[in-house]
This record gives C-alpha cells, sequence and structure tokens, in this order.
C-alpha cells in the first residue's frame, strides 16, 4: 500500500493540543444553602473558616483541524495568551471566594472551577476549539470537564 506522502492536502486531520498551566490559590468548600454544622458536616475539614491552599495545575486541550499550510491547530502561543487572560489573571495568588465573584455563591470545589475556566476560555479562544479542562487539585484529584 503506497505510503501517505503527508502532502495529502485533500485529507482533513484532526488534532488535539494540551498547554499546562499551574497556579496558587486558596479556598472554602462552604455552601450558602447548608447552615454551618451542614458545611462542617459535608466539608469537613475543607471548610475550616480560614480556608487552605493548592498549587492547581490546569490542562487546557483545544480540538481542531492540523491547518495544512501552518501545520498547527492553533498557535500555542495564542493559547499561552488566553491562559493569561483567563487563568493566570484573575487566579492566580487568589482567594478563589473572596477574589473572584463568580464563586461569591458558588462553591470553589475543583468542578465548579473547571466550570468557570471553561466558560471564560470558549469565549476567549476561536470558535468550537475548546475540547476539554483537567485540573488536577492535588496530586490525587482530578477533574475533567468537557463543556457538557
Ligand atoms: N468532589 C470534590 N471533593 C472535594 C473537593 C473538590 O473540589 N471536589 N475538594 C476538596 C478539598 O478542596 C481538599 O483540599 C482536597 O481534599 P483531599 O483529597 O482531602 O486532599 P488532601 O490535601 O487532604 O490530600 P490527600 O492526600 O488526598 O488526603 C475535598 N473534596
Ligand atoms: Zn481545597
Amino acid at each position: 500500500m503506497a505510503e501517505s506522502t503527508g502532502n495529502d492536502k485533500a485529507a482533513v486531520r484532526i488534532g488535539y493540543i494540551t498547554r499546562v498551566q499551574s497556579f496558587s490559590a486558596c479556598h472554602r468548600l462552604h455552601s450558602l444553602h447548608l447552615s454551618d454544622e451542614e458545611n462542617k458536616e459535608v466539608y469537613g475539614k475543607c471548610n475550616n473558616p480560614y480556608g487552605h491552599g493548592h498549587n492547581y495545575k490546569v490542562e487546557v486541550t483545544v480540538r481542531g483541524k492540523i491547518d495544512p499550510v501552518t501545520g498547527m491547530v492553533m498557535n500555542l502561543t495564542d493559547l499561552k495568551r488566553c491562559i493569561e487572560e483567563v487563568i493566570m489573571i484573575p487566579l492566580d495568588h487568589k482567594n478563589l471566594d473572596k477574589d473572584v465573584p463568580y464563586f461569591a455563591n458558588v462553591v470553589s470545589t475543583t468542578e465548579n472551577l473547571a466550570v468557570y475556566i471553561w466558560d471564560n476560555m470558549v469565549k476567549a479562544l476561536p470558535a468550537n476549539l475548546l475540547y476539554e479542562i483537567r485540573i488536577h487539585e492535588t496530586d490525587k484529584n482530578i477533574v475533567i470537564y468537557r463543556g457538557e
């Protein structure tokens, strides 16, 4: 069978590219819809009134056609700029519950953080490219969100 020369311009190739970014933030797991007792019951030590910190690691994955001319799904330099705008500026070295208005009445779980990042990243990226937000809250806790 003839080997693909890689120059077959007719074939559309779909690629997935991911950029990884770490940031540090603190938070407290506390729901306004629960009593103080219920919050302690549900969130345990994570309901500590003084909060706690994480070094979050976020993986932003985009999916799209590999441009036959540039060879790119999108320029990773542009993705880096979107991450700076959507993640680093609003979230790095912040108190998620006090510095980020979204979390004033949304519990700052990693699931909700992934939704927050998705909702803002999808506005910053070109249409239909965002595929997945994957957040490592600790070495053992990982959350994936794909916009569902
Ligand atoms: N579904 C979720 N459960 C928990 C979340 C979350 O975001 N979604 N978050 C927490 C806390 O934020 C906590 O900081 C992480 O909990 P934990 O796994 O206990 O982490 P530790 O630092 O204690 O490390 P381990 O080695 O894993 O014990 C809790 N639950
Ligand atoms: Zn936490």
